[in-house]
């Protein structure tokens, strides 16, 4: 089974149609490198299980509203489900489907021992007050609560979400069991269990994928950031205390520039305060798709996916692209910056650091054992470095891509799981 992506007219797909349609792609073409069979393929491809629910949110002035949630475990072959939790309006199966892929392949490769799973709520968390996110959060967790637990599957915060959200999933399924289940959930505050380090994980991860991937010192290296959330902003603000020079940011509702180096702790007051990174007063406005074309060293997306497209591939200049978020590039898009010689770091190598924290908080919370921060930061750094090694090492022998040879070793593990366990026909 080869799984062919044709070139679409944008309008005919959903965000959510082309992210699945990429990771259907990459395992495809893992599976070729592989030589997998045609049944692996096609389990492989298949989620194991998906989960459509219906969560109905009763709003401040008591109008009820029902928005639709997903909880997919993509494959358990090496151990329980893994994966965030994203409310967003532009969410649907097939984009949490994709997501959900791209953990199995990104735990198998960072060699934690868990599926992959994701979930996602088609609603914008701005548009609702405190108390309804909290209604509806327990509402979604209540619905989706029988796949869930530390064994079975273990959800973490993504886009939208928050320690405050994840806090919230401990409680709900904590009544539910009768007792504190701090293992259920990762991302939590650390009243709860959470884990020194979590917060900053992923952006570590991709600290030190960058640092790995420059291969030479970061003092001076310009950086434009795509999305400046949970881990664009700590990407931005882990690089620039490296050295680099962060000349762009943007968020949903524009982007700043400034050539001589933004100010990253002011301009996260500013977001604070203002909501978002327009209007930024010690910097210029810019279109938030030029961001992307920027003369720039290092290029990290941090936002959604299919940011890099095949429409704007041709005219990226970063020379190395650090995928923060999950999907960013098509795999039309990757074509073209091969041919350009631009270094993609892949999002499952790249953006790991926040699952790898994510499992040492899940294993601290399952001993009752806490960890010190230096001790979580030296596990994140070791473990990163080691995929990153075994990765670049393919790719170099190979002459494949990062991503190609990333995505080689990820499906490579989860179909010597399938094997060792018998379990496909
Ligand atoms: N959180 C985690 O631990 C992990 C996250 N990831 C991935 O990283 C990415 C970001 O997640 P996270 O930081 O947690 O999410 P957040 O919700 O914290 O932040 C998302 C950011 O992206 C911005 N954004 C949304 N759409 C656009 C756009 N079209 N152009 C520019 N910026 C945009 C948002 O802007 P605004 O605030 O204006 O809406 C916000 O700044 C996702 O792909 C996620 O799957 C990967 C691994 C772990
Ligand atoms: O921390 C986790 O368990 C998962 C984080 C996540 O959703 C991701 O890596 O995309």
């Amino acid at each position: 089974m080869t799984v062919m992506v044709p070139s679409r007219t944008p309008a005919l797909i959903t965000p959510g149609r082309q992210a699945l349609d990429s990771a259907l792609h990459q395992l495809g073409q893992a599976a070729e490198h592989l030589g997998l069979d045609d049944g692996l393929r096609t389990i492989l491809a298949t989620p194991r299980r998906s989960l459509t629910v219906s969560v109905p949110v009763r709003r401040e002035d008591g109008r009820m509203e029902v928005v639709q949630g997903f909880r997919v475990q993509h494959n358990v072959s090496r151990g329980p489900a893994k994966g965030g939790i994203r409310f967003h309006p532009g969410t649907d199966l097939d984009e949490v489907t994709a997501l959900a892929m791209w953990m199995t392949w990104k735990c198998a490769l960072v060699g934690i021992p868990y599926g992959g799973a994701k979930g996602g709520v088609a609603v914008d968390p701005a548009a609702l007050t405190t108390r309804e996110l909290e209604r509806l959060t327990r509402r979604y967790v209540n619905e989706i609560l029988p796949i869930i637990g530390p064994e079975k599957d273990i959800p973490a915060p993504d886009v939208g979400t928050d320690e405050q959200t994840m806090a919230w999933i401990m409680d709900t399924y904590s009544v539910n069991a009768g007792y504190s289940v701090p293992g259920v959930v990762t991302g939590k505050p650390m009243t709860l269990g959470g884990s020194l380090g979590r917060t900053g994980a992923t952006a570590r991860g991709v600290l030190i994928a960058t640092l790995t991937a420059l291969g030479r010192s970061p003092e001076g290296v310009r950086v434009a950031v795509q999305g400046f959330g949970k881990v664009g902003a700590q990407a931005a603000r882990y690089l620039a205390e490296a050295g680099c020079v962060i000349v762009a940011v943007s968020d949903a509702g524009g982007a700043v520039h400034r050539a001589a180096g933004l100010d990253v702790a002011g301009l996260r007051a500013w977001t604070a305060e203002a909501g978002g990174v327009s209007g930024y007063p010690h910097a210029d406005a810019m279109d938030p798709a030029d961001l992307l074309e920027l003369d720039v060293d290092v290029l990290v997306p941090a936002a959604l996916e299919g940011a890099i497209t095949e429409d704007n591939a041709p005219r990226v200049r970063a020379r190395l692209i650090v995928e923060g978020a999950n999907g960013p590039t098509t795999p039309q898009a990757d074509e073209i910056l091969a041919a350009t010689g631009t270094t993609v770091v892949p999002d499952i190598l790249a953006n790991a650091g926040g699952v790898i924290v994510s499992y040492l908080e899940w294993v601290q919370n399952m001993q009752a054992l806490p960890w010190s921060a230096a001790e979580v930061e030296r596990k994140l750094t070791a473990m990163m470095r080691e995929a990153y090694g075994e990765v670049a090492a393919l790719a170099s022998d190979r002459g494949r891509t990062l991503r190609q040879a990333a995505h080689a070793i990820g499906v490579g593990r989860v179909a010597e799981a399938h094997r060792a366990r018998g379990l496909y026909p």
